[in-house]
């Protein structure tokens, strides 16, 4: 991307204005139609012909570019709403009035209006389609034909069926991004930016999750905390991108290692834990020891001397545990004696009698 284009991707309201070029194209372009459909029975200047196909095909390409190129295109964009109520009441003055356009033109400007800017825009938009009826009859003189003929009817059809459609379908496209960025931010939330894991506090709520499903099902379950050892020296020694590499590639490997309904998460600096559903610390150290092999058998392009080595500290769930942080306290001290232990390797928290499966 140039530059210019990323300033310009970087502008707040750009998306506004992409929002209402296909509503005000399309709009003006059946509207066309429906103001054509009055005045082609009356003698009328060329000018006002002229100023009609400039207005419906040609504005809102120039309204786009310009919005686009403002410095604020969100500001300029309510300022060609505005400019859309003008012409509106200016167009409403030249059809003299007449009663099922002018109704249609007046609901869709409300419908625009309210949309740009809330009530106070309608209000705006309404006081500056007055100036635009007072503008036409300056210029025409004033005109009052209220009657809708049936041919009149037929050329305001196109507008009224197809302006609300459009509008629907990019409400339609609105909430569908609007989906889409709402899961996009659930996902940040829960995720940790270096590892893609799950981050502390979401993997906490999935914990609590597991342990009342434990209570409640009476099932087996085992709870990992991983420190990665002297990674301080690590860091001190190959510098903190190699160290964020070592976080990243344990990471990976985690994830390789586990089972699709497992839950792995940083819990914060060199620290991982693992939630296992349905596991016994017995399978959980198995699973484990294989991880601390893999992890072993790791080697660092920017660093290929150093080797990672992991202690682990297992506790299983049991019905004697009072809350998930008294599970999570088990498996702490089963990982401080690990690393009391000489580090490198895994401990599981044997004091508590371990759930038996149901
Ligand atoms: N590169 C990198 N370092 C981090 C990150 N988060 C925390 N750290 C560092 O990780 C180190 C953790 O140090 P300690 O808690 O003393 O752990 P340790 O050196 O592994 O010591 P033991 O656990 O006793 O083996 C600290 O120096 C932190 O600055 C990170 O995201 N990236």
């Amino acid at each position: 991307m140039s530059e210019r284009r990323a300033r310009g991707a970087a502008k707040p309201g750009l998306s506004f204005v992409r929002r209402a070029f296909l509503p005000r194209a399309i709009g003006l372009g059946v509207g066309s139609f429906a103001v054509a459909g009055v005045l082609l029975g009356q003698a009328q200047p060329l000018w006002l012909w002229l100023l009609l196909a400039l207005y419906c095909y040609a504005w809102p390409f120039v309204a786009y570019r310009l919005a686009f190129a403002a410095r604020q295109p969100y500001v300029a964009e309510q300022r060609h709403v505005l400019f859309d109520s003008l012409l509106g009441g200016f167009w409403i003055a030249c059809i003299g009035y007449n009663v099922l356009p002018t109704v249609m033109f007046l609901s869709m400007l409300a419908m625009n209006n309210t949309a740009a800017g809330g009530a106070r825009f309608v209000v705006r938009g309404f006081l500056l389609q007055l100036l635009g009826m007072a503008v036409a009859a300056l210029l025409l003189g004033w005109r009052f034909a209220p009657e809708t003929t049936p041919q009149q009817v037929y050329a305001s059809i196109p507008m009224l069926v197809v302006h609300p459609m459009t509008i629907g379908l990019v409400l339609y496209q609105l909430a569908i991004q609007l989906g889409k960025h709402k899961k996009a931010l659930r996902e940040v939330s829960r995720t940790d930016s270096l590892t893609r894991l799950f981050n502390r506090g979401y993997w906490k709520e999935c914990l609590q999750l597991e342990f009342e499903q434990c209570r409640y099902l009476q099932q087996t379950a085992s709870l990992a905390l991983i420190d990665v050892d002297h990674f301080k020296a690590t860091n001190d020694r190959h510098g903190h991108i190699a160290g964020d590499s070592v976080l990243f590639t344990v990471g990976e490997q985690i994830r390789a290692c586990l089972r699709s309904e497992d839950l792995a998460g940083r819990y914060g600096g060199d620290e991982f834990c693992i939630c296992l559903p349905n596991t016994s610390p017995d399978l959980a150290r198995d699973i484990l020891e294989r991880l601390r092999d893999q992890v072993a058998a790791l080697r660092f392009k920017q660093a290929p001397e150093l080797r990672v080595s992991l202690s682990i500290g297992i506790a299983g769930y049991s019905a004697q545990l009072a809350d998930a942080t008294a599970w999570l306290q088990e498996a702490d001290r089963a990982l401080y004696e690990a690393k009391h232990q000489g580090r490198n390797r895994i401990i599981l928290a044997h004091s508590l009698a371990y759930a038996a499966p149901a």
